[in-house]
């Protein structure tokens, strides 16, 4: 079979469109997603750089090869500002900028050359922003989204495949006074292309559409203020814990935490002023906690928090602990005075997770109502529930 590389870029173009219509598509539903749009370019921006290759039937074949070239060279920068964009949230380093922009501007005086030269020349610059990208996956490996990896192997791969026509066109310059010939080391750049088109191309739609789930999961099960779990999803996992306590034998701690006088703090200093007390209360609770430990808002400024495995003297060095860090949070006022932030927490226990989770809510609540009873800026331990007779 002869590989005629003008089908192949053909194909190639094809793959660009389909990729470019997928790629508007998902940008409708994912509002605009500054990673998406970049990526975007990239992928108008090769499907011209790749129109250009084949315009040379009708426009002169230095103009076709280095308008081509840098367009391609283009496409694969904004490929990369993309990923970094995704993978870093933030633009490309200035040094790779540069880089991108040489690269760029060294395409232009190709066109005095003759084509052996030029395609040795684009083979070594056109890979250096894909080996820049694959560098940024491989980096970020560990934390991103796993449909990223073929985005990175297939920049890889098309470095790979440009380094090694590269090599070849430097050894055997006779062989490139026409790329588009029949056959060998141009049709196989074609179909690497093509191949690496499907896995970075689709793989980065995908990685994004990946993203945009999870944030929206996230903010579905998350307090939008301060970042604590929501009620719904923290009783789930209560639950698992009391049921985890149960086969392990071990005792659940439940902590119901009410900020003290809220409702003044806002009469006094304002909403915002409110708004942040319970944004830095959620901050300084959330880094003290132990991975297994679960943090939610029920609901105003009250908030519950599931201890695994803590008996009574555990939960209350934390609830102690949790107080010690909001007396040392330095809020200050507007008018500059320091704040101190106060609250009255209720403890109850399921020991073997044998009480259940409404139950323990219950417990837990009325020790809060006598902590604030009490005169509030304390904690009360609640008492076990009488057995209830059947
Ligand atoms: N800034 C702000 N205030 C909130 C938010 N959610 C609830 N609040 C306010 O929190 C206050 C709670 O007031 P109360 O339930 O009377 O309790 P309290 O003033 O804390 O008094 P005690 O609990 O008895 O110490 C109300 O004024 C609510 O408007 C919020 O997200 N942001």
């Amino acid at each position: 079979m002869t590989l005629h590389p003008p089908t192949i870029l053909v194909l190639l173009l094809l793959g660009y469109v389909m990729l470019g219509l997928q790629l508007a598509m998902v940008r409708r539903r994912l509002n605009e997603v500054e990673a998406l749009r970049r990526w975007s370019w990239g992928n108008s921006l090769l499907l011209a750089g790749h129109l250009m290759l084949l315009a040379r039937i009708v426009v002169p074949l230095p103009v076709s090869v280095i308008a081509g070239n840098t367009l391609i060279l283009l496409g694969e920068c904004a490929y990369v500002a993309a990923l970094q964009q995704f993978i870093d949230d933030r633009p490309l380093p200035r040094w790779v900028r540069r880089t991108c922009g040489f690269c760029v501007a060294a395409m232009v005086p190709l066109a005095l050359f003759d084509t052996p030269t030029r395609v040795f020349v684009a083979s070594v610059l056109t890979p250096l922003p894909a080996i820049w990208g694959a560098w940024l996956v491989w980096r970020a490996r560990h934390r991103v989204e796993r449909s990223l990896w073929p985005v990175g192997a297939g920049l890889a791969l098309i470095a790979l495949a440009l380094l090694a026509r590269g090599g070849h066109a430097a050894l055997n310059p006779s062989y490139y006074t026409d790329p588009m010939l029949p056959g060998g080391m141009q049709a196989a750049l074609l179909l690497t292309s093509f191949v690496a088109l499907l896995g970075s191309g689709f793989g980065f739609v995908l990685a994004c559409t990946e993203r945009a789930t999870r944030s929206l999961e996230h903010l579905a099960s998350h307090d939008h203020l301060t970042g604590a779990l929501n009620r719904q999803p923290a009783e789930l996992l209560l639950t698992n814990a009391l049921q985890r306590a149960r086969r392990d034998r071990s005792t659940v701690a439940y902590v119901l935490i009410d900020l003290d006088r809220f409702k003044s703090i806002n009469d006094r200093h304002g909403h915002v002023f409110g708004d942040e007390v319970l944004r830095r209360f959620a901050q300084t609770v959330d880094a003290r906690l132990r991975a297994t430990d679960v943090f939610s808002r029920c609901g105003g400024e009250e908030f519950g928090l599931v201890l695994p495995d803590s008996d009574a003297a555990g939960a209350l060095g934390v609830v102690e602990e949790l107080r010690q860090a909001c007396a040392a949070m330095g809020l200050m006022t507007d008018d500059g005075c320091p704040f101190v932030l106060t609250f009255s927490a209720g403890v109850a226990l399921s020991p073997s997770g044998r009480v259940g989770a409404e139950a323990l809510y219950r417990n837990a609540d009325r020790a809060l109502y006598e902590a604030k009873h009490a005169g509030r800026d304390r904690v009360v331990l609640a008492q076990p529930e009488a057995p209830q007779t059947t």
